[in-house]
């Protein structure tokens, strides 16, 4: 979730989608992030996750950084209750679509699965992740 959370800050750069609601492929002649071209996050410098206490991650930890990266670009104003509902439906379908038609029956085995495979899955449970979070955050639960 760390690592998507990061990508997202440089597929919409504060200083160009402040107070916009477009898709980030709108700014991609800026970022070179295209729907097929930079959106790995295999390499990225930050971890996936972590056991070590140290790095005192807590779910209000990324909460507050969900909450920064809405208030940064301020998007507030579309960060409802109802558009974010409807953001976790369409990232769900994301998800389901990573599985889809692949054989009802045939057992899916992680380790069949290719790195980039699993990153994009990563990806989409963590888009769902995230805006759950921010449903909770703006309906403060
Ligand atoms: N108005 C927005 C737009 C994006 N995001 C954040 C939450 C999600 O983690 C991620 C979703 O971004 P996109 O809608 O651009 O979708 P994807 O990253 O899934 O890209 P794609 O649709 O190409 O798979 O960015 C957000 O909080 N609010």
């Amino acid at each position: 979730m760390l690592k998507k959370i990061e990508l997202n800050g440089k597929k919409y750069p504060v200083e160009l989608c402040k107070g916009k609601s477009g898709k980030y492929t709108n700014y991609s002649d800026h970022t070179g992030i295209t729907t097929t071209v930079g959106q790995s996050t295999i390499n990225s410098p930050t971890k996936a996750c972590t056991n070590d206490m140290e790095d005192d991650i807590t779910i209000e930890g990324i909460m507050l950084m969900i909450r920064n990266f809405a208030n940064e670009r301020q998007w507030y104003r579309y960060h409802t209750p109802r558009n974010i509902a409807l953001a976790i439906l369409g990232e769900l379908g994301e998800l389901a679509e990573l599985f889809q038609w692949l054989g009802d029956g045939e057992r899916w085995i992680v380790d069949e699965f290719s790195e980039a495979a699993l990153d994009e899955v990563g990806q989409e449970i963590a888009d769902v992740a995230i805006y759950l979070i921010r449903l909770c955050d703006v309906c403060r639960i």
